[in-house]
């Protein structure tokens, strides 16, 4: 689905922020990419989005992908609706209104949000906002998501309620995911799979496989889940401490 071959990229004054950045993404996967502040985890993120370009390897992305962004802030237009927010993609891409109500509509159902189309951002608490712009970021169909930290800003159990939806979403629709985050909970939770980097340079010093099939209440209560989180928290803290 999306490939980095020797990814590097440096910036202006010297700062290499990712060094020799091997991933792939599979279709059909949720792949986290867990590491401390200034990894780089951003910057690869928007090199996979095609926001940025590498200075050294390549970036493949499968030419049928229809890739959608989502930010860690929700990024709504508060002058106008719930609906007109979620439209923005359509409207951007030159849709004629009469298509957009029914792309709009299922977008908000499937977040559950059918009965705010008419509301505005400022009626909505932080955990329907973020529900909102995956709605936006779901209305043109896309087959990959790429999510910075995407629910960073909300309390833990709206956390947890928005991270069970997105995997029903990625399982009922066959999406695929690049997620970032630095919650070793939420990675052990939600991935396939978590690329651990380290900074300074930024790079991939771990890969670790989440092996278990189903992801509910009673997986967040078992032993697995806390071993999980506690191997992603030590694979954290090495990454934390390694240097190039
Ligand atoms: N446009 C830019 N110009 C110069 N340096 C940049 C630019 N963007 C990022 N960097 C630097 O690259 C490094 C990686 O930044 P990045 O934002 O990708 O890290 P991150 O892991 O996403 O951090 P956080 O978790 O805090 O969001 C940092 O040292 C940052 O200062």
């Amino acid at each position: 689905m999306l490939q980095a071959r020797h990814v590097a990229r440096r910036f202006d004054r010297g700062v290499v922020a990712l060094s020799d950045i091997d991933l792939t993404l599979h279709a059909g996967e949720i792949l986290t990419l867990l590491g401390p502040s200034g990894c780089g985890k951003s910057s690869l993120l928007r090199l996979f989005a095609g926001l940025d370009a590498p200075s050294d390897g390549e970036i493949l992305r499968d030419p049928s992908a229809r890739l959608s962004f989502v930010f860690q802030e929700a990024t709504l237009m508060p002058w106008t609706t719930v609906a007109a927010n979620v439209a923005l993609p359509l409207v951007l891409d030159n849709v004629p209104a009469r298509d957009r109500a029914a792309s709009v509509d299922d977008a908000l159902a499937r977040v559950g949000l059918s009965d705010f189309a008419k509301a505005y951002p400022r009626e909505l608490s932080g955990g329907m906002k973020m529900r909102v712009s995956i709605a936006r970021a779901l209305v043109t169909q896309p087959s990959l998501l790429l999510m910075d930290e995407p629910f960073g800003a909300l309390d833990d159990i709206t956390r947890q309620r928005l991270d069970d939806e997105l995997l029903a979403l990625v399982r009922a629709q066959g999406l695929s995911v690049v997620f970032v985050t630095h919650n070793v909970f939420e990675a052990a939770y939600l991935s396939d799979r978590v690329a651990v980097m380290s900074p300074r340079p930024g790079r991939i010093v771990d890969e670790i496989r989440i092996d278990a099939p189903v992801r509910d209440a009673a997986f967040r209560q078992s032993a697995q889940y806390g071993a999980l989180a506690m191997q992603l928290h030590t694979a954290l803290l090495n990454a934390s401490e390694a240097t190039a």
